[in-house]
């Protein structure tokens, strides 16, 4: 499988972004005209650039606005088709994009389109060139391919076939279930790009929201797994167009680009069985996941205050290190690490972010597995000190640099080895039965790289992005979880600097930890046991009861209850249930916690509830 991508899916000059493909491990490049216009050199430079970085040039394009042209123009259309034919020649590309028409000026007349087509054909098979026609989503009277299969039948050269690329099949509703009757040689281009569902312009649309296979919610492994299927085994590349890409680093957006396409590979694999193509596969994903621990990296005064806030929530001290300042705290299913020791990763990393949560422990049956998918989709994995007799606990790097270890499913030994464990005691408080959730404040930018890294190393899926208003602004929440709903992550974005999301990105210097929810099988119990403890909670308006007795029609003992331990309430159209609450945020950082209770399989976060909390963490 060839794997490649378009110049203008990366940020830089287009050295740079040469350098960055082949560095990611891509095998090809498509050049966009633009990028080519603005080098200062000759195209045999890029050439050559291009063959010493081991990339063939893929793709030259795009060549725009030809077929139908009114007839005025046709001379010039013509001339500047073979002016860039000879260009290509240079580049040492035989494979030209050309876009559907999107002049109003343009004729519909479907034998004049294909007379012009195959003019351009002609040219083409002369200078040894093939055209890939592409049906522009917004193209003015070609938009589908198989308008463009019309006409490429029509025109019946070997000179031209079609180009399919995923966002313009996709966003119009179209699928390749009508591929049958299209013979494989008439591909001639396979361009990969995932997206958000937008209602939205298409153009606006494709222009600025496109994403890596994996990151968006278009049927991209449907799409590829057609194309397996057909028998393609040409190039696949990645063009994708967006704001942020542009802007980013572009050796990490050329790196995301190629685990989107291994991600991809692995998903169609999966789809179709055993099939002969080069396709890329790793280690099978574990069956349960679940979170083991949380680390926070301390200071001695918070270390103190967090301990005190986690008796408040019913965990007892489980026991010390038994050569570091780390100290282990315990409620039911959950544990909590405090790590306050000199000259260790916590330290550093509370030295760059503050208080917060440096690590997380994945507990998993299959943790060797996860750790060979990281290598496989090239993301760092760390190599930490460990002290005598300790456990070395394997650990993945997560996009913000905190650790991700990995446990098997006999986890005693790893607390009965390092620490000195000391007896269970009775919960004073809220009983817990595991993590429900962590909720991650991250910079805009880096959803997408955090979306990657789980969808692909962890196998976690996506749920559909939320919008939810903070009283400063609004935060994006895209939702993701381990296929056995064992790990949840729900990752908050803003763009406006007031929201909570914003100021704990700012608070952070980076994405952290916004909020750990825990879950609990009966929340009044643990409601009313916390704030026994002195659990500051968030105040909820009455307005907001008033509000949902009329939305639910609940019985008004039932909305009092809920209103006198302060819980927020959400069903699902199916008749799930959550109920939950949160705390004030912990003073010495800005991560706070809630408690929670889902009844009859409601899978969502209370995004309803989003705006509620948000005012109630603004009302003072
Ligand atoms: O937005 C465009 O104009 C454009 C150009 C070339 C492409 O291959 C494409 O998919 C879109
Ligand atoms: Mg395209």
């Amino acid at each position: 499988m060839l794997r490649s991508i378009a110049t203008v899916s990366i940020a830089g000059t287009l050295p740079e972004k040469l350098a960055a493909i082949a560095a990611a491990g891509f095998d090809g490049v498509e050049i966009f005209e633009n990028d080519l216009l603005y080098f200062p050199g000759k195209p045999a430079e890029i050439r050559q650039r291009a063959q010493d970085l081991g990339l063939a040039i893929t793709l030259y394009q795009p060549f725009r606005d030809f077929e139908g042209a009114p007839r005025q123009l046709m001379a010039g259309n013509l001339e500047r088709a073979r002016r860039k034919f000879a260009l290509m020649h240079e580049l040492g590309c035989d494979r030209m994009l050309l876009c559907s028409n999107v002049s109003p000026d343009s004729s519909a007349q479907f034998e004049l389109q294909v007379a012009d087509l195959a003019l351009l054909a002609e040219l083409a098979q002369q200078q040894e060139i093939v055209v890939a026609y592409e049906a522009l989503a917004w193209g003015q009277h070609v938009k589908r391919y198989r308008q463009a299969w019309e006409r490429v039948r029509a025109v019946n050269s070997p000179a031209l076939g079609l180009a399919l690329d995923s966002f313009h099949i996709l966003a119009l509703g179209d699928s390749l279930d009508q591929l049958d009757d299209i013979p494989l040689e008439k591909i001639a281009f396979l361009q990969l790009a995932d997206a958000p569902w937008l209602n939205m312009d298409v153009i606006e649309w494709s222009r600025h929201f496109r994403c890596f296979p994996g990151q968006g919610a278009l049927p991209l492994v449907d799409f590829s797994a057609a194309l397996l299927r057909k028998g393609y085994r040409g190039p696949w590349s990645l063009e994708v167009f967006n704001d942020g890409f542009r802007a980013a680093p572009s050796t990490l957006t050329a790196q995301d680009g190629w685990r989107s396409l291994l991600w991809l590979e692995e998903q169609a694999q999966a789809v179709l069985g055993q099939i002969e193509a080069d396709l890329f596969s790793s280690a099978s994903l574990p069956q349960r996941q679940a979170i083991e621990f949380l680390e926070f990296a301390v200071n001695a005064a918070e270390a103190d205050e967090l301990a005190r806030w986690l008796g408040q929530l019913g965990f007892s001290h489980y026991g010390d290190h038994r050569s570091k300042r780390v100290a282990l705290y315990q409620n039911g299913g959950v544990k909590v690490v405090l790590n306050q020791q000199p000259d260790s990763f916590a330290a550093a990393y509370r030295e760059q972010h503050g208080a917060s949560l440096c690590s997380v422990a994945c507990r998993s049956d299959h943790p060797q597995a996860l750790l060979q998918r990281a290598r496989d989709f090239a993301y760092p994995v760390y190599q930490g000190q460990v002290g005598p007799n300790e456990h070395e606990i394997p650990a993945l790097c997560a996009p913000d640099d905190s650790l991700i270890y990995l446990l098997g499913e006999q986890t005693s030994d790893v607390y009965h080895d390092d620490f000195h464990v000391q007896p269970a005691a009775d919960v004073l408080g809220p009983q817990l039965g595991g993590i429900d959730h962590l909720a991650l404040a991250m910079p805009a930018g880096a959803l997408d790289n955090w979306v990657m890294f789980l969808r692909s190393v962890l196998g976690m899926q996506a749920d559909v992005e939320q919008v939810l208003p903070d009283p400063y602004g609004l935060v994006r929440s895209k939702a993701l979880h381990s296929h056995c709903y064992g790990i949840r992550l729900p990752l908050n974005v803003s763009q406006s600097a007031g929201t909570l999301s914003a100021r704990t990105v700012e608070t952070y210097h980076g994405s952290g930890l916004q909020h750990v929810a825990f879950a609990t099988a009966d929340i009044f119990q643990a409601v009313a046991a916390a704030r026994q403890n002195g659990v500051a909670l968030l105040a909820i308006s009455d307005n907001y009861y008033e509000d949902l007795a009329a939305r639910f029609g609940l019985d008004n003992a039932f909305v009092a209850r809920l209103a006198q331990h302060h819980v927020l309430y959400d069903r699902d159209p199916a008749g799930g249930e959550l109920l939950h609450v949160y705390t004030q945020p912990f003073a010495g950082g800005c991560f706070f916690f809630e408690l929670l209770e889902r009844r009859g399989g409601y899978n969502q976060y209370g995004a309803a509830n989003g705006a509620a909390r948000l005012a109630a963490m603004r009302q003072g």
